[in-house]
């Protein structure tokens, strides 16, 4: 669904931020996209949607340039910024206004997430909480049902009971049809939510893969097991030593999606991109 391809983009032609980059998204998948701040996260996003323009290479939505922001492409894209604008309207008012540009928009599916979410109705979107205003710009982002949502930092200003529900909610709207990314620097908010993750660390994408595919090259070990020789990866939780190795045993161990974002962005992270990018074949004794 989203194709980029030799991406150079910057703010100032001094100072490129992205250079040669390519990325593809597709239909059915929740991404992840993960980096530290001032990573890039959302200039990449803005790029994908067609609020940036490429200095050189192509973001394609649908084999369409998504600078040329053709109504097409818009009616089935929703963009949701990290800062929320709510204005002086109720709910009822702001889909009286708004919800013409999605020919798939739900009604009803807003006032069940709404409810799911816990966001008061009637009231002008003005007066609520920011909690509440970006809670009910989430859900009418999910109402639109648009074939590409992307999500900026959606758990921002959200309470820990929002953030289940969030996961909760975001989960159940996925289909075959849907393509969701999701940015954010606090990676545990997206733990068991998404299904592939993408790092951005120094301009560049340093990981996108498959949660499952990960789960199979690596082990996430704690405690003693943590401490052998021979890991990628070593750090220190409060629960003990935690540790990143290959999967020898060809036991499961769940993604610690922070781990590996640490094991990414602090230190040398050569051997670990090594064996990640070798075809598996070839890493199996
Ligand atoms: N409008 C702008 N003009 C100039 N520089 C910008 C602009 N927007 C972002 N930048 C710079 O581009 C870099 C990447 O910023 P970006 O907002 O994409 O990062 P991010 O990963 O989304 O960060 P955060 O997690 O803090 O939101 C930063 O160095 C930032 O200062």
């Amino acid at each position: 669904m989203v194709r980029i391809r030799n991406l150079h983009f910057g703010y100032s032609k001094k100072h490129p931020l992205f250079q040669a980059l390519n990325l593809s998204l597709d239909r059915g998948h929740i991404y992840g996209l993960l980096g530290k701040n001032g990573a890039g996260k959302t200039t990449l996003l803005k790029n994908i949607v067609g609020l940036a323009f490429p200095w050189q290479g192509t973001c394609l939505i649908d084999e369409q340039p998504a600078a040329a922001r053709k109504p097409a492409v818009l009616e089935d894209l929703f963009f949701l910024p990290e800062e929320v604008y709510a204005p002086a309207l109720t709910a009822e008012q702001f889909v009286a206004h708004t919800a013409g540009f999605y020919p798939r928009f739900s009604t009803e599916q807003l006032y069940e997430y709404l409810e799911e979410l816990e966001v008061p109705r009637g009231q002008k979107l003005n007066k609520f909480s920011h909690g509440q205003q970006k809670k009910f710009m989430i859900a009418f982002a999910l109402a639109a049902n648009t074939g590409l949502l992307v999500l900026d930092e959606p758990t921002n200003g959200l309470d820990i009971p929002s953030k289940v529900q969030f996961r909760k909610i975001l989960a159940s709207a996925l289909s075959e049809e849907r393509c969701m990314v999701i940015s954010t620097h606090q990676v545990r908010d997206l733990e068991s939510l998404i299904d592939t993750v993408v790092v951005v660390h120094n301009r560049e994408i340093v990981l996108n893969h498959d949660i499952d595919q990960l789960a199979e090259r690596l082990t996430f070990a704690r405690g003693a097991a943590a401490e052998a020789p021979g890991a990628f990866y070593q750090g220190a939780s409060v629960g003990g030593p935690v540790a990143i190795r290959p999967n020898e045993a060809g036991a499961y161990s769940r993604v610690d999606l922070e781990l590996l974002f640490n094991a990414l962005t602090s230190g040398d992270a050569t051997a670990l991109h090594t064996y990640l990018n070798q075809p598996r074949h070839e890493s199996v004794q």
